[in-house]
């Protein structure tokens, strides 16, 4: 397939000299594209790239190279729509065919909280999101190809574009070896069991009903882990979502089963998900743990104080919130979780930031009432959560957008890796209990590093 069969649209494109960026959009349906070729061409771009792909595969994104960023150390919902209007106005798009399915999207999110960062989380500011140079929608088999207006030659950039999606096609699957261990170890174990026994003592059913705390394990290599070996791994677990996104020195991972919220033109789909119970892969014992999950008492409850935290904080927007009376069992290869959709017809153009403000964090991450889970976590929990558990998506010019909560998560560095994992404390739960589930929880990243596989 040729690109340069656009070339009379494009040159009877009228450059907008008040731009600053021009983004044409092209279908790439000519070409043989994935992530693997893709990450491995650009591997020069390390630490401005990412992958988002939705669990339905609504989104299956690839960004290469970060051209301008909206960057902020404060969250503050009317500031970000006005950078985002900002940036997009200063964007002439040009799509060369009719009826393209993509849209110009920027990735990125903010961080669970505001507490202070130690370093490892210092390349990623408080909000961040992305306009790439390059933008591959896998899913509809278009790009987006954005760059300076005033760098672009008009006459020969076809020719360039065509050349190099010419040449990633033609990239050959290279090898890559599974990275070797040199440590795994949890860290402060009996330290989370004691703050999880505080945390039980202190909450009730009324004021303070549930905090979700979180702990770590750190793993460390021989030598830094491949990136083409950690996107093959991703493929590996299905119905769940991937987050594999660069930022300067550091590479965040997450395989999260759990939407924050999408918007497709009014509709705003969200769900509650909280309530746990291990997958074994045994089909008979299987069975037990979905039953048990269905009647518990403690997870039910859990689970309901959740569904209820949503469709209030929903309510604002909305006349009506829709779900389900009762959970059902989200199944995921490790691990079953208990699960309500909700969905609901947004009333008047609310921003996406608002809406992003009011929902996160949910109880699912957090806990109820949520600022005081949230004061209890950034005060009491060791370290800091960073993008652990915190809201991370795609974005368009309009209100269209998907955000996932970045839990199934781990944060690498060099030759080491930290990975995340909490679980919903109420008042009877017991710490070695939580602790084991918190283990169940670790599994999807360390199925990712090819250390634990099934
Ligand atoms: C906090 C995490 O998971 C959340 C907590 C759950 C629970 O307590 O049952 C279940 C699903 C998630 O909403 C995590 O995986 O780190």
């Amino acid at each position: 397939m040729n690109l340069e069969a656009y070339q009379n649209i494009l040159d009877d494109v009228r450059l907008d000299s008040e731009s600053t960026y021009l983004s044409l959009q092209l279908p790439t349906h000519g070409y043989d594209l994935d992530e693997q070729k893709i990450f491995s061409y650009f591997h020069e771009s390390q630490g401005a790239r990412y992958w988002f792909r939705s669990k339905d595969d609504r989104y299956n994104t690839i960004g290469i190279e970060y051209l301008e960023s909206i960057r902020r150390d404060k969250y503050s919902a009317k500031a970000l729509s006005v950078q985002k209007s900002s940036l997009y106005g200063k964007i002439q798009q040009v799509p060369l065919e009719a009826d393209m399915q993509s849209s110009l999207s920027l990735f990125g999110g903010t961080r669970f909280d505001s507490k202070d960062t130690s370093d490892e989380w210092n390349d990623f500011a408080m909000v961040d999101f992305h306009l790439p140079k390059w933008q591959f929608d896998l899913a509809n088999k278009e790009l987006f190809y954005s760059v300076r207006l005033e760098t672009v030659d008009i006459a020969s950039v076809l020719t360039e574009i065509s050349r190099e999606l010419e040449n990633i096609s033609a990239v050959t699957k290279s090898t890559f070896e599974a990275p070797q261990i040199n440590m795994e170890k949890d860290i402060f174990p009996e330290e989370w069991k004691a703050l999880v026994d505080q945390a039980v003592d202190i909450l009730d059913d009324r004021d303070f009903r549930k905090v979700v705390l979180a702990r770590q394990r750190l793993l460390t290599f021989k030598s830094q882990v491949d990136p083409l070996f950690l996107l093959k791994r991703l493929n590996d677990e299905a119905d769940t979502y991937t987050i594999y996104y660069e930022k300067g020195k550091s590479l965040f991972i997450s395989k999260s089963p759990e939407k924050l919220f999408d918007i497709r033109s009014n509709t705003l789909t969200t769900n509650a998900i909280a309530g746990s119970s291990e997958r074994t892969g045994e089909a008979a014992k299987d069975e037990g743990q979905k039953a048990f999950l269905l009647k518990d008492e403690k997870n039910r409850y859990e689970h309901e104080l959740v569904r209820e935290s949503i469709v209030e904080d929903l309510k604002p927007y909305t006349d009506r919130v829709e779900f389900t009376a009762e959970p059902d069992v989200l199944e995921n290869k490790y691990i079953y979780h208990l699960h309500t959709p909700i969905s609901a017809e947004l009333t008047d153009e609310t921003s996406v930031f608002e809406l992003l403000d009011a929902i996160h964090p949910t109880p699912a991450v957090g806990g109820m009432p949520k600022d005081r889970a949230r004061e209890y976590i950034m005060q009491e929990e060791h370290g800091t959560r960073g993008l652990y558990a915190a809201p991370i998506g795609i974005i368009h010019e309009d209100n269209e957008s998907e955000f996932v909560v970045a839990i199934r998560s781990m944060l690498l560095h060099a030759n080491s890796a930290t990975l995340f994992a909490g679980c919903g404390i109420v008042k009877g739960s017991s710490s070695e209990k939580e602790f084991e589930e918190t283990r169940v929880k670790f599994t999807p990243m360390l199925n990712v590093l090819g250390v634990e596989t099934r």
